[in-house]
């Protein structure tokens, strides 16, 4: 059931968090609870996410892209909306996690990584951060065993070296991150998914953070 008595005047909550992490269960459990619509990451719908799985460096300025503007689409949604949304991954992620470390295994062009990075900060300089981020924390032997248990086809050959540098990013932007209200949720003995208690816990924890946004 909805509840009713939250503050007014939130409009964006966000999910970050690696890949498997658990973020688009939670948006789901997090919607439902507190009445919020959900902006989900374009994954079925991507036309370049399986391809870049293929070869990453042919694909990867093509699919920044794709996820800079799908993001920025939804962020200028929640703006213009008097509706609160939780979204599934934030713009932030793409710029400072996934394209430098594109770019940092050389599977994205100097040039390439310029050219995205500029447009970013046009962007970004048009929008706002989330009114509160929730960073999901997990362990590298969680988010596979979760990646492992969605089971798309696309992601069967990730390498761990993937998985761990973007881990560390991850680490990094959340150890430094200064934008706003920002609850970090270690997930590793934690199952929202199944576990009514461990919900409950993680509702618990957001409920706090929004009374303390006011
Ligand atoms: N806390 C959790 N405990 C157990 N399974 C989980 C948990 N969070 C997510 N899962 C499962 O792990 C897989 C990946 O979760 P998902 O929400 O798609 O992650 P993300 O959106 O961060 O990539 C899904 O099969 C989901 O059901
Ligand atoms: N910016 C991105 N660059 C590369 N890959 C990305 C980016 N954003 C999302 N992805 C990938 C990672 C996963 O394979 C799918 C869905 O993300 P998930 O964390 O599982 O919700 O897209």
């Amino acid at each position: 059931m909805k509840e009713q008595s939250l503050p007014a005047g939130i409009k964006h909550i966000a999910i970050a968090g690696n890949i498997g992490a658990g973020k688009t269960t939670l948006c789901e459990q997090l919607a439902k609870n507190f009445g919020w619509d959900v902006h989900y990451e374009t994954t079925a719908n991507n036309p370049y996410l399986s391809d870049f799985y293929m070869d990453m460096q042919r694909w990867a300025f093509n699919l920044q892209i794709f996820f800079l503007n799908s993001r920025y689409q939804q962020v200028l949604k929640i703006l213009n909306g008097d509706i609160t949304v939780v979204q599934d991954r934030t713009i932030y992620e793409d710029a400072y996690i996934f394209a430098p470390n594109l770019h940092d295994m050389g599977l994205m062009s100097g040039r390439d990584f310029q050219n995205y990075f500029d447009l970013f900060k046009t962007m970004s300089s048009q929008i706002q951060p989330p009114d509160l981020l929730i960073y999901l924390r997990a362990s590298i032997p969680t988010l596979v065993a979760h990646i492992q248990s969605r089971g798309r086809d696309y992601e069967g050959n990730m390498s761990l070296d993937y998985l761990k540098r973007l881990n560390q990013r991850y680490e990094d932007w959340i150890g430094n991150y200064q934008e706003g209200r920002l609850l970090v949720i270690s997930v590793d003995n934690l199952d929202f998914k199944n576990n009514p208690e461990d919900l409950g816990q993680v509702i618990d924890m957001v409920r706090a953070e929004l009374h303390g946004l006011f």
